[in-house]
């Protein structure tokens, strides 16, 4: 299966910008003006006559004579080119140089770039040096580059055509290329079909006349439905990155080849809606709400990346019914959260907040009323989970005594004494903070009924989520002085992005620390969480890794050798391995490896197959009842 290749179809394919990132001429003016005090603006002038013409804005001949004027180059400077080069071959052309050599009979590189350095690259990745049509240089005796080889048509005007006209090809022409003289091709009738490359550029002149476009020689191979490296080619996998998420996460879907959009904000319910319909990758932080209206939108969504700690804003039930897989960020952000705790309350304690806004007003109050230590204090954590337990450590070296009260029952660490309620905690904490997790069931696990527990005087924390507390219970508590100083970072209505004004009612009460949901915006956390859920998604993507998913079952899979895996995720009924297994007996099918695990929704199998198959095996296997979700990866 997936093993067609060409005949009779002939691919005619550019080369500077398609076959290789860059153009060769702009580069070649780099290396040889080297030296030279002007370089920046002669390469400069070269690349604009270089977009000129690629755009059909200039006649061909006419800016290929320009350039070369411009150039000062000679023939060690191509060598030094030719080395550069081979750094710079586009990454789906590496990744597919097995369909370029089993195909060479009727791969042709047309290009009005330079046989000299388009020969040495291209025929290492399979194509055959008579089947390179270029320019070629004019050379000195000294070895300079004086000129172009006028009687080659390729230094004509039309050229291209001039050229494909000559070689008489029998058959389909797919012409792959980014430039204007690509496209006449097909427009003079030569090709059949035009393909606009925008791996490395996107030129919105070519695009529009385009047949196709392809970001990558992969999405040409997979539209012909030709063999190639990637089962589904990346530069079609749409992600989409919401709330200004580290530049680190974009990066790594780029250099993966994905289409990448970046957004600094959250969206609506209905932006979402809209957005999402055809991303196959997800990345939020706490503020986007994927609801099931969104999840439902979400035609080809495959996994969603919460660069948080949090997962309450999205439907998991949702999601896992649909086979999409959810993961996020567990640790990556917890110690910026436990300092900031650490800081809050010594602030707090001290009363700072109104000293310093004081200061501010010009007024000098020093005193000593009102203002504590934290050492001997009773800190009371709400929740005993990796912050609440890191916090516990941290404050016991501040010499605090820690009580914790969890609805789980967590092992205390160093000399932590657990309590049996949060009435019993809040009965005996000096400070209280709440690390509790952001399910539904913990919405106002805090209000009056349980502000008035509290011991007159305390401090009071929340950084885990808005929802679990009353905020007019706590205003109210405040302004009574039943609490003499809170830190608040997560609020039930949060601004969307920095532009919207936040409200609430504890804006300008005395000694309140307000923070704009900040606990974990640390560098370090962002750039932690922006290396971890891409590394994550990405092995699920192009491994069926699930290991670390907060609603998968996990399975942590070996590479992929030499066969195909496929992942079949279904719900989690008696009997799918069975159906599944007698399919590949059916269809006599080698499988290399298997893996089965389930939750308590859905189960994921994993085979891993030989390659001979037939789409017809597939199609059964897509058809087993119960069936969610099947990919499969080569
Ligand atoms: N402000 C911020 O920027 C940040 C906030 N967070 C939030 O902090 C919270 C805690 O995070 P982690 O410690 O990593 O989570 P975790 O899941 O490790 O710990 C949560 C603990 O709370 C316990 N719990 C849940 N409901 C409870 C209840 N009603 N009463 C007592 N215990 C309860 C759980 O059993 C668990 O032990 C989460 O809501 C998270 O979203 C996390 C990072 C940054
Ligand atoms: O940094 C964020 O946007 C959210 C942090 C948070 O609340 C979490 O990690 O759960």
């Amino acid at each position: 299966m997936l093993t067609q290749t060409l005949n009779p179809t002939h691919i005619v394919i550019d080369f500077d910008s398609t076959f290789t990132k860059v153009e060769g001429l702009d580069e070649l003016a780099m290396i040889a003006l080297a030296a030279h005090e002007d370089r920046e603006a002669i390469v400069q002038q070269i690349r604009e006559l270089t977009d000129l013409g690629m755009n059909g804005e200039m006649p061909f001949a006419e800016g290929l004579r320009r350039r070369i004027a411009l150039l000062s180059a000679n023939r060690s400077h191509i060598d030094l080119l030719i080395d550069y080069l081979r750094t710079k071959v586009s990454e789906s052309f590496l990744r597919n140089k097995a369909f370029i050599t089993d195909n060479a009979d009727h791969i042709y590189v047309v290009s009005s770039g330079f046989k000299e350095f388009i020969v040495p690259i291209v025929t290492e990745l399979g194509v055959r040096a008579e089947h390179v049509f270029a320019n070629e240089f004019l050379f000195d005796e000294e070895g300079n580059i004086i000129g172009v080889d006028e009687n080659n048509v390729l230094a004509s005007d039309g050229g291209k055509i001039k050229l494909l006209r000559t070689l008489n090809l029998v058959g389909d022409v797919y012409v792959i290329g980014d430039g204007y003289t690509d496209y006449e091709l097909r427009e003079s009738g030569l090709a059949n079909r035009f393909y606009a490359f925008t791996e490395n550029v996107n030129r919105p002149r070519v695009v529009e006349k385009a047949d196709h476009v392809s970001g990558s020689l992969d999405e040409f191979l997979y539209d012909n439905k030709l063999s190639r490296s990637q089962s589904y080619p990346k530069s079609r996998i749409k992600v989409l990155l919401l709330e200004n998420v580290h530049p680190a996460a974009k990066k790594a879907f780029e250099d993966e080849g994905f289409n990448v959009e970046f957004l600094k904000g959250a969206l609506d319910e209905d932006e979402l809606c809209e957005r999402i319909r055809d991303v196959s990758i997800i990345g939020i932080r706490s503020k986007t709400q994927l609801t099931k209206k969104v999840l439902e939108s979400a035609n080809r969504l495959m996994a969603i990346g919460a660069f948080c700690i949090g997962t309450n804003q999205i439907d998991l039930e949702t999601a896992t019914e649909r086979g999409v897989a959810v993961f996020n960020a567990p640790y990556s952000n917890t110690r910026s959260v436990v300092e900031l705790a650490i800081g809050e309350m010594i602030m707090l304690i001290r009363n700072i907040v109104p000293k310093s806004n004081s200061m501010h007003q010009g007024i000098w109050d020093k005193s000593a009323s009102g203002s504590y230590e934290v050492r001997g204090k009773k800190l009371g954590l709400v929740g005993y989970g990796n912050i609440g337990s890191q916090l516990s450590v941290v404050a016991e070296a501040l010499g605090m005594e820690v009580y914790f009260y969890d609805v789980v029952d967590r092992l205390a660490i160093g000399n932590a004494r657990k309590v049996n309620s949060m009435a019993e905690l809040f009965g005996i904490a000096d400070v209280i903070s709440l690390h509790v997790d952001g399910r539904k069931d913990n919405t106002y696990i805090v209000g009056k009924e349980q502000f008035d527990q509290m011991k007159d005087g305390v401090i009071f924390m929340n950084l885990s989520r808005g929802h679990v507390v009353e905020i007019d219970a706590l205003a109210a508590a405040i302004k009574s002085g039943k609490i003499a100083g809170a830190a608040v970072d997560v609020f039930p209505q949060e601004p969307k992005t920095n532009n919207e004004a936040f409200e609430s009612e504890l804006v300008g009460l005395d000694n309140v620390i307000l923070t704009p949901h900040i606990g974990g915006s640390t560098e370090e956390a962002q750039e932690n969480i922006g290396h971890y859920v891409p590394s994550k998604l990405l092995e699920y993507i192009n491994n069926g890794s699930s290991y670390g998913s907060y609603n998968f079952p996990e399975v942590q899979l070996p590479k992929l050798g030499d066969s195909h895996r496929l992942l079949h995720v279904h719900a989690n009924v008696p009997g799918v391995l069975a159906k599944l297994n007698s399919i590949f007996a059916k269809h006599n099918i080698n499988i290399t490896g298997q893996y089965l695990k389930t939750n308590e929704t859905i189960g994921y199998v994993i085979a891993d197959i030989s390659k001979n198959y037939s789409e017809e095996f597939v199609r059964e296997l897509k058809a087993v009842e119960g069936t969610i979700r099947f990919r499969m990866l080569y």
